[in-house]
């Protein structure tokens, strides 16, 4: 994996965030360097998607900043955001029945004008997931559950973003499907993109990222090098036996 740069893309300060009545992220701080793939890992519940939706505008910080390649972004329009540079691939894929692979992979870049990069960007996409070339004119929603992570992720990418943000990479998948796609992540990676990853899934996370940061109940317990977070025994004690 390349060196990460020192330059913070992402910098979160401070973030509380929820919904309604119900606070759920309690003063998070995070960065993500250029270059680097970040891991977001902890229990069922600890505000880890909820982490994302504050960072792509779908929910607004109430306390806190997030600053993003050099400005503040925090309670813009997912649209400003994802314009801004971040794409957030969801949990559970959200493709569009009624729609082909192509086009669902061609949405991803809909704020987007330059037609020819637009065209080498879907090559790029289909290098990096073949069977994707191959279905293309596929209903997305009646691919496989690993086919269609690969598309969710391939319209993100279709954004061009500088951070990619992919909520859930492994769920529901067989271990060979996670760790084909975990292959494609680290050519992503090679390639110069920035991930920040949420993943249930530890080992898979502490595996495919250069640092990770530990959350539980809308707070970071611990954070650090995934590889010392790997070998540490209290952390492997805490989640990875489950
Ligand atoms: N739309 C919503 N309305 C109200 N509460 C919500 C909503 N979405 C999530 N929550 C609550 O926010 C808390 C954090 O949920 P979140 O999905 O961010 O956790 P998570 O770490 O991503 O968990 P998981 O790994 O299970 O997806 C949970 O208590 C959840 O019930």
């Amino acid at each position: 994996m390349p060196e990460p740069r020192l330059d913070p893309l992402l910098e979160l300060a401070g973030v509380t965030s929820g919904y309604g009545q119900i606070q759920v992220l309690w003063g998070m701080d995070l960065a993500v360097h250029s270059g680097e793939v970040v891991a977001l890992v902890g229990s069922n519940g600890a505000g880890k998607s909820t982490l994302l939706r504050t960072i792509s505008g779908q929910l607004a910080p109430r306390e806190g900043t997030i600053r993003f390649d050099g400005r503040a972004i925090g309670g813009a329009k997912p649209d400003a955001v994802l314009t801004a540079g971040i794409a957030h691939v969801p949990e559970g894929r959200r493709l569009f029945r009624g729609l082909t692979v192509r086009d669902n992979l061609l949405l991803g870049a809909y704020l987007r004008t330059d037609k020819d990069d637009i065209a080498r960007d879907l090559a790029w996409v289909f290098e990096l997931f073949p069977i994707l070339a191959e279905r293309q004119r596929q209903d997305a929603t009646t691919l496989s559950g690993g086919e269609q992570q690969m598309c969710a992720v391939g319209r993100g990418i279709m954004s061009r973003p500088k951070l990619l943000m992919i909520d859930e990479l492994s769920l529901g998948l067989s271990p060979r499907m996670v760790e084909h796609l975990g292959e494609a992540l680290i050519q992503l990676n090679k390639a110069g993109q920035t991930i920040l990853l949420v993943e249930q899934d530890v080992m898979t996370a502490f595996e495919l990222s250069h640092r990770a940061y530990i959350m539980e109940n809308g707070r970071v317990t611990r954070a650090g090098a995934s590889t010392e977070l790997m070998a540490d025994p209290t952390v492997s004690e805490a989640y990875l036996s489950i």
